[in-house]
């Protein structure tokens, strides 16, 4: 629901609707009863102003109603991420890990339906929380979800040609070693770091076949929408993680 106050405060709050309960929200309270049967979308007068019942967006499932088992990657860097990934419906990328599937779901809107997704990861309960996840999502079908550990060339023995890949894991330098011979070259891989020091780990232990492109960090801030007051919001999500992009190469 978005609420709305007559002073012209907006706020979104995330239910789960059951028949006789109560919300309350700044725009006043509202009764379950009232929204039941309606259609997405109606607006509803309240106390204090008034209340839009919508369908979740894909962000707001993640945010508000995704199981979370790790930490995980927000829209500000998981579009970004995609992007630059290559996720689109002709494309094969392998992600390691997948972790609660925040990344994995946005991977899979690029993909689907006719592109594939290869979701490793090192824990099984890891991959069933995703696996809800993009269930409740509905893209789940693009997507194989595997136990294995990326850095283990059996692992990922014949899941290429890959055209990229994503790394979201605490070594992400050790699975290019074992991904390499599954990549087509000039393909990309993208990683996720949030320190440092893997960042510079991941500079040092480059194996050969693999380019470094470039690096970006994304910050996000609300912008605050009060009549005669716009300006930058308090909420800022600054930083998260580093992302580092390479490249699949061969000698010539
Ligand atoms: C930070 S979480 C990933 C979060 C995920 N990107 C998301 O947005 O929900 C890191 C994940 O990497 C997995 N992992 C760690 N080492 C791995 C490896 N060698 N191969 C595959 N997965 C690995 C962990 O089990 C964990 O689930």
């Amino acid at each position: 629901m978005i609420a709305e106050s007559m002073k012209g405060e907006r706020r979104s709050y995330y239910i789960r609707i059951s028949a006789e309960s109560t919300y309350s929200t700044i725009a006043g309270v509202i009764a379950a009863r009232k929204i039941l049967g309606k259609p997405w979308g109606v607006l509803l007068r309240s106390r204090l102003g008034a209340v839009a019942v919508v369908k979740p967006s894909i962000a707001e499932l993640m945010e508000g109603f995704y199981e979370r088992r790790t930490q995980v990657i927000y829209p500000k860097d998981s579009g970004l991420i995609a992007i630059l990934a290559g996720a689109r419906p002709e494309a094969r990328l392998l992600e390691a890990g997948v972790g609660s599937g925040f990344l994995t779901t946005v991977l899979a809107m690029g993909l689907c339906p006719t592109g594939r997704l290869i979701g490793l990861d090192v824990k099984r309960e890891n991959l069933e929380a995703a696996r809800r996840n993009l269930e409740s999502a509905g893209l789940l079908d693009c997507v194989d979800l595997k136990l294995g550990d990326v850095r283990d060339p059996a692992a990922v023995e014949g899941v290429g040609p890959l055209d990229g890949v994503v790394l979201d894991m605490p070594d992400p330098w050790s699975a290019l070693e074992s991904l390499g011979p599954e990549v087509k070259p000039s393909a990309v891989a993208v990683a996720f770091v949030p320190t440092s020091t893997q960042l510079e780990k991941l500079l040092d232990h480059l194996p050969g076949g693999w380019m470094l492109q470039g690096g970006v960090e994304t910050m996000a801030r609300t912008i605050n929408l009060s009549p005669g007051a716009v300006r930058p919001g308090e909420w800022l999500a600054s930083f998260t993680g580093y992302i580092v992009v390479l490249r699949r190469v061969v000698q010539g």
